[in-house]
């Protein structure tokens, strides 16, 4: 576990509330959002933030907040990494923007190599970067379908690829991702997942993919299958780790079928799970492997990486966009990467994972409410139910969520059914902080369940 994260902090390592929360000034932003930010868009947290670093996100009043969800799987070499911001000081001096298909730089090339090398599999591999994780999601079926010359997609139950017209097609939950946004993009072909909470007790990782490869074969038709995409283990949809033996079994079938298997490695990516890729965790090497969120430090950037052969059986200009590959996140994502490497951050998250297992089985034991704890390295998860059922509590799950707010502890929620508490501490936060944030949620779990 790294307590220095990499280089002084600026921002103090510690949970300090100084004003009733929201404080005066984020009320006053608060009003001024309500006039001209749409409600569409929603927020976790009552308050302004006005800096953060390592574990920690201070808000325009001076409250410091202990950071357990990096602004969803982000910021896993901590806030304002002292070597991500030099990273991009130096390089937005330089230049900000050509659009790398009219003035291509190195910064897109090496943070390629960097993705060639680092995902798994040492066949040859090519790298396209964009934006954001829905698009990198729409730019690796793009390529499967020409590769294939086949257009079905296959996804799985409680799955989330993000918020555009495919990827909501994608993406399994209704509310809030896809209500009224209809009609969706077609050829998308939703099976069982692997969910061993929910499963039928003993339900095998073999046993779950032949249900779901049973589906595929009898409605779809192997030889329609572009591509069989799935997150390794499943972020928005509630954590859930599919039984060991799914993804490799799901992975053989596409061997022999000739579909392209995209791991979505949006949330999972970056050392997040204690390895690179989450994928490694079973020994699956991916067709087609989508990144984001982690990959530079806080920075938007996006990628696609891939068998070379499929890649490159897309037409020149066929993949692109005008940010993709912006040269001031590809700085971050090099410095960011070599964070990774340098401070070991995979042992990082498989520490943070032996710090705070033990602590969620305790609260399993203790409260009576917590139906399953999982996950892996410093992506960990409870999912709640009501005592003695596994009805799914969303009530108890929010009223927690929101106590750990009140007390200077970010945590976030997710789960078809919204009964999920989730987990991802940035992976350089110190053991002292988190353990401090365990306490918190312990403390709300007592103020709450049974009352
Ligand atoms: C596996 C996986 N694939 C794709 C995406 C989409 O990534 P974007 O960068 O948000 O487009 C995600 C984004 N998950 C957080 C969404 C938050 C919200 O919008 O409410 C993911 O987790």
């Amino acid at each position: 576990m790294t307590d220095l994260l990499t280089g002084p902090h600026t921002v103090a390592q510690e949970r300090r509330l100084v004003t009733e929360l929201p404080g005066p000034r984020s009320r006053e932003l608060a009003a001024r959002r309500a006039a001209a930010v749409t409600s569409a868009v929603g927020s976790v947290l009552p308050v302004y933030i006005e800096r953060a670093a390592g574990g920690v996100v201070v808000d325009v009043d001076g409250n410091s907040f202990i950071d357990l969800g990096s602004g969803i799987a982000v910021t896993n070499v901590g806030h304002a990494a002292p070597e991500v911001v030099a990273a991009v000081q130096a390089q937005v001096a330089a230049f900000t923007h050509t659009c790398f298909m009219v003035g291509p730089y190195e910064g897109y090339v090496a943070v390629a190599e960097e993705l060639d090398r680092l995902t798994p599999g040492d066949h040859e591999k090519r790298t396209a970067l964009f934006n954001t994780g829905a698009e990198a999601v729409e730019n690796a079926v793009k390529v499967a379908r020409v590769a294939t010359g086949r257009s079905a997609v296959v996804v799985f139950d409680h799955a989330y690829h993000g918020r555009t017209n495919l990827t909501m097609a994608l993406t399994a939950k209704n509310m809030p991702y896809k209500h009224g946004f209809g009609p969706f993009a077609g050829e998308v072909y939703r099976v069982p997942m692997s969910y061993p909470y929910r499963d039928e007790p003993g339900t095998t990782g073999e046993q779950a993919a032949a249900r779901a490869i049973d589906l595929i074969e009898t409605q779809i038709g192997a030889a329609n299958v572009a591509a069989v995409l799935i997150e390794p283990i499943q972020g928005e949809g509630g954590f859930v780790v599919p039984a060991p033996g799914f993804l490799p079994a799901l992975t053989d079938w596409c061997r022999r079928s000739g579909a392209v298997f995209i791991a979505d490695e949006v949330q999972t990516g970056f050392c997040r799970t204690g390895a690179w890729f989450a994928s490694e965790h079973e020994g699956v090497v991916p067709d087609l492997i989508t990144t984001a969120k982690g990959i530079a430090g806080g920075m938007p950037l996006a990628g696609v990486t891939g068998r070379a052969e499929l890649m490159d059986a897309v037409h020149t200009g066929g993949l692109g966009g005008t940010y993709g590959g912006n040269p001031v996140s590809c700085a971050a994502a090099l410095a960011s990467i070599r964070i990774m490497r340098e401070l070991d951050l995979n042992a990082a998250a498989r520490a943070i994972e032996a710090t705070m297992l033990p602590r969620l089985r305790a609260l399993q034991e203790r409260t009576g409410v917590v139906g399953d704890v999982r996950g892996r390295g410093a992506m960990l998860a409870v999912e709640l139910v009501e005592p003695g059922t596994n009805e799914p509590d969303s009530a108890l799950t929010n009223a927690i969520s929101k106590a750990c707010h009140a007390e200077g502890v970010i945590t976030l929620t997710a789960g078809t059914h919204s009964n999920v508490l989730r987990f991802l501490p940035p992976l350089v936060i110190g053991q002292d902080l988190l353990t401090e944030g365990l306490d918190v949620l312990d403390a709300a779990f007592d103020a709450h369940v049974g009352k």
